[in-house]
């Protein structure tokens, strides 16, 4: 892909710096044939593979993963969307086998409450079958009627995980709750992505859902992005599936339960969060590949240069890094273009006169280039990696704070949304509600907001002057 023409817009425009770097950073092929279903490249499905492993290792803690059927029948599907109208709009349908049509139309998964809730009916019977604490990490299928986008907004969500928790009492729901947020919170910690956890308003919670918990981010323009949400059921799905257990006196009781979604929308805000004008950067955790090797060739000396290049890539790949030798026939500076569009934080030029005593290192937009002694060459590696890692957080935790702004005046809201997110007091009535959502042509988004980037003291409805306000994220989101 190097030979690609012009080269990456500026980051300030924002939509076409996404849009041109999912393609020149080998993230996703935007041109399958089917509205909002794309392919992963390789090199994105590497970045996928990795920021996966860390959320099933967050959550292999205490759940297990397991897998249940894409294809689920209308009845079952149907109970959800006479009960909790929940996805009868999204859902695709499946009527034919080959040219048979089907005696019971099949739903292609929104999300899996109406495949799973029938067989949890079949697996609890009594107290000591719970809690059950269970996810997957499947494709689901929502026809998306808003603008659909890559990794962002899809028809096909390739990498959604799905946790799905049944519990004695409403109480032990809501711990769990709190231990998804917390597990949420470490998880995008690990990528180095703050985040605004707050309460979704009640008419924007999940379809079903007692209560629904966001984790949104700010993105480049501004706009926030719902990059995980976990919702307390409580007991509306039991009782329309029927999930109960004896207790302890025999009695037969319905469950409550939760359930806690992310998606490829995590790798939307990574790559989104920590690229800049020249492209990607990965927290190493997350980089394919987290150090390129470029043998500097000088003739007659190739064959000296390639045997310390590789002696160096033994040595890092044993000290558990990724490592790549560079050996393509490019201009030196084709390959640097090339890992910095992808990258890797790292980078190792070895030529003749270097051979025995010093490494040419190259740290991602952060450092120039300074020689490194050989022999510490793993140390030095170690403390590098560290270095750039806190610059990525740095910058990011920089960016949520420029862009979110207490707002106390009606008159300033549009203009704060138009960059960032507005923070205001709401009295919690519905009608200021509306009206700050008419005047600022954006959305409430939620409450109870958990972070300590804004006083949470409360005070007097920005729209109403009602005292005793709380603080209320107001913002444009995907
Ligand atoms: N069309 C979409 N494309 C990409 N990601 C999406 C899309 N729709 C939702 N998501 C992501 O998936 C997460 C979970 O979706 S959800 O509808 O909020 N919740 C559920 O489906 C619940 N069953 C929890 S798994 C959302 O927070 C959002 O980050
Ligand atoms: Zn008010």
């Amino acid at each position: 892909m190097e030979e690609q023409e012009g080269t990456l817009p500026q980051k300030a425009d924002f939509s076409s710096w996404y849009n041109d770097i999912l393609w020149r950073a080998e993230i996703m092929d935007v041109r399958y044939p089917v509205k909002g279903l794309y392919v992963w490249f390789p090199f994105g499905f590497g970045i996928r593979k990795r920021v996966y492993g860390i959320l099933r290792e967050l959550l292999d803690r205490d759940h297990e993963e397991t897998l249940f059927p894409l294809l689920i029948p209308e009845p079952e599907f149907m109970k959800e969307a006479e009960h909790i109208k929940g996805f009868e709009n999204e859902v695709y349908w499946v009527t034919h086998g080959g040219t048979t049509p089907l005696d019971v139309k099949l739903a292609l998964r929104p999300t899996s409450e109406t495949a799973i809730y029938p067989m949890y009916a079949l697996w609890v019977r009594s107290h000591a079958d719970l809690p059950i604490k269970v996810y997957q990490i499947v494709n689901t299928f929502r026809y998306e009627t808003k603008h659909t986008r890559p990794l962002i907004r899809l028809r096909e969500i390739t990498s959604f995980k799905e946790a799905h928790t049944v519990h004695a009492t409403w109480d032990e729901a809501e711990s769990q709750v709190e231990d998804a947020i917390a597990r949420y919170q470490e998880f995008y910690d690990r990528l180095n992505i703050p985040v605004l956890i707050s309460k979704r308003p009640d008419w924007d919670k999940f379809p079903g859902a007692d209560y629904t918990i966001a984790v949104d981010t700010i993105m480049p323009d501004g706009r926030t992005l719902q990059i995980g949400t976990v919702h307390h059921l409580g007991d509306h799905f039991s009782k329309t599936f029927s999930i109960q257990y004896e207790d302890t006196k025999g009695e037969q009781q319905y469950c409550h339960q939760t359930c806690y979604g992310i998606s490829e929308r995590s790798i939307a805000a990574l790559i989104s969060m920590h690229g800049d004008d020249l492209g990607l950067m990965l927290p190493p955790e997350v980089a394919p590949v987290q150090i390129v090797i470029v043998p500097v060739i000088m003739k007659k000396r190739e064959e000296e240069v390639m045997q310390a290049a590789t002696q160096l890539e033994a040595e890092l790949q044993n000290a558990g890094y990724r490592v790549k030798i560079d050996t393509r026939d490019l201009r030196p500076g084709a390959k640097y273009y090339y890992w910095e569009m992808r990258g890797v934080p790292l980078r190792l030029e070895i030529g003749p006169r270097d051979l025995d005593n010093s490494v040419v290192m190259s740290v991602l937009r952060t450092g120039g280039k300074e020689p490194l002694p050989r022999a510490d060459i793993i140390s030095e590696v170690n403390r590098k990696m560290k270095e750039y890692t806190n610059v990525l957080l740095e910058h990011a935790q920089a960016h949520i704070q420029n862009h979110l702004f207490m707002v106390h005046e009606e008159s300033e809201l549009s203009n704060t949304v138009s960059k960032g997110v507005a923070a205001v007091h709401w009295c919690g009535n519905r009608e200021c509600a509306d009206r700050i959502e008419e005047i600022s042509d954006a959305s409430i988004l939620g409450t109870e907001v958990r972070t300590d980037l804004i006083d949470q003291k409360r005070g007097n409805c920005i729209i109403c002057g009602k005292p005793d306000g709380i603080v209320t994220l107001v913002g444009r989101s995907y």
